[in-house]
């Protein structure tokens, strides 16, 4: 159990530099998530925490004691990959004890016995013990490495995407076991993954990573309603948030927006309003999440005409592609729903459900009922 913290941290390979002034402050017990695109310096950050490579500049802290240039093995961290590297030659058993029985880890054979197969009924992996990892399928196999992993009890886990193998089914069940064993183990898990719907599912808080930079650490609410620029709300969601160019009006003390597809000015709310007036801004970028896209098949006042442009069934949805003058527009639509290419479908955009970003600096302005949303409730 730790706080574990990056402090300023720099990291270079060679000419490369993977990490540029990165501080984080993991909370003891928390289950933290790093999530980014491909590059973004993910493994990096678990590499420094390990020891596995040290900064050029910064200072990597476990509680209060430093951890620059201490050895791996005196961490006390434990890792788990997405290749799970058990030993072939060894029994699950023997897998699973192998991590009470090193030099510095080891514990009399009865606690290693108690523990093995504590940890193994946890897990769900009982039966296979006696078996080797070969024998087993790769759910298991993963079991069995955070199996390894968790007999420990060390300082801190490091996951390194330790799902992407898997199939989205076994995905989907392992997640949940990940966050009820941590809940049950009270041990500090920093998991890194590019997959967002991990992301917002494990993580008590995510910080997102970019190009080596934090772009922003906050609850899985938080970055998908509170996004703090247009980079990050479009790395959240099931289809890209659509990004529309707005013009800000004022007319009898109302404040509007033009879209750029038409004269209709759509007013937005008190709280959105007030805060455009006061950053004194004129053009605006505005997010739209699909599920905050209203359409109809016939005209309506405030609907503006589009036509479809692909419509891509995705199981029990399908994802819609309108345009929009020069825009293209994505949402989800309800399966049953049938379109044809080229028909006329009609959008509106209601400005209580839209982020506001500023258009030059793409940072995050304002959204209607903004402290509901950081409170962690959802509303529109
Ligand atoms: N040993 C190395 N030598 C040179 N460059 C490296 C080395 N390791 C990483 N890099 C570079 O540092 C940057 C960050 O890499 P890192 O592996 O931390 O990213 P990541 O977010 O984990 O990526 P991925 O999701 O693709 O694994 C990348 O530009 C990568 O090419």
């Amino acid at each position: 159990m730790a706080r574990i913290r990056l402090d300023h941290v720099t990291k270079k390979y060679g000419s490369i530099t993977a990490l540029k002034d990165v501080s984080i402050d993991v909370k003891d017990n928390e289950f933290y998530v790093i999530f980014g695109p491909a590059g973004a310096g993910k493994t990096s950050v678990l590499n420094l925490i390990a020891g596995i490579s040290d900064p050029e500049e910064g200072d990597i802290l476990f509680d209060d004691a430093y951890m620059n240039y201490v050895e791996p093995r005196e961490r006390d961290v434990a890792m788990v990959f997405e290749n799970y590297a058990l030993y072939p030659h060894k029994t699950v058993y023997e897998n699973i004890a192998s991590s009470m029985r090193t030099k510095k880890h080891r514990q009399p054979e009865e606690v290693v016995d108690r523990e093995v197969k504590r940890v193994a009924a946890m897990m769900n992996i009982s039966e296979l013990l006696e078996r080797k990892p070969t024998q087993a399928s790769n759910g298991q196999r993963q079991r069995i490495a955070l199996g390894r992993a968790l007999v420990r009890n060390p300082n801190v886990f490091l996951m390194d995407e330790p799902l992407a193998h898997l199939d989205a089914k076994l995905r989907n069940s392992m997640r949940k076991e990940l966050k009820s064993m941590q809940e049950a183990f009270h041990t500090t898990t920093i998991y890194v993954t590019h997959d967002y719907t991990e992301a917002m599912s494990l993580g008590d808080r995510i910080a997102v990573i970019h190009e080596g930079s934090i772009c922003q650490v906050g609850t899985g609410n938080e970055v998908y309603y509170l996004p703090e620029t247009e980079f990050v709300a479009k790395l959240f969601g099931d289809c890209e948030i659509n990004i529309l160019k707005g013009c800000v009006t004022e007319e009898k003390g109302r404040t509007g927006i033009r879209l750029p597809y038409g004269e209709e000015v759509y007013p937005v709310p008190d709280d959105v309003g007030e805060r455009l007036q006061c950053a004194g801004v004129k053009d605006v970028d505005i997010g739209f999440r699909g599920w905050a896209i209203d359409y109809s098949r016939e005209p309506r006042k405030g609907y503006v005409r589009g036509k479809i442009y692909t419509h891509e069934p995705l199981g029990n949805k399908v994802e819609l592609t309108v345009s929009l003058g020069d825009d293209m527009i994505r949402f989800i639509v309800h399966v049953d729903e049938r379109f044809e290419i080229d028909e006329a479908i009609y959008l509106h955009f209601n400005m209580d459900k839209g982020i506001f970003f500023h258009s030059e600096t793409k940072e995050y302005l304002v959204r209607h009922n903004e402290e509901v949303m950081r409170g962690g409730g959802k509303n529109g």
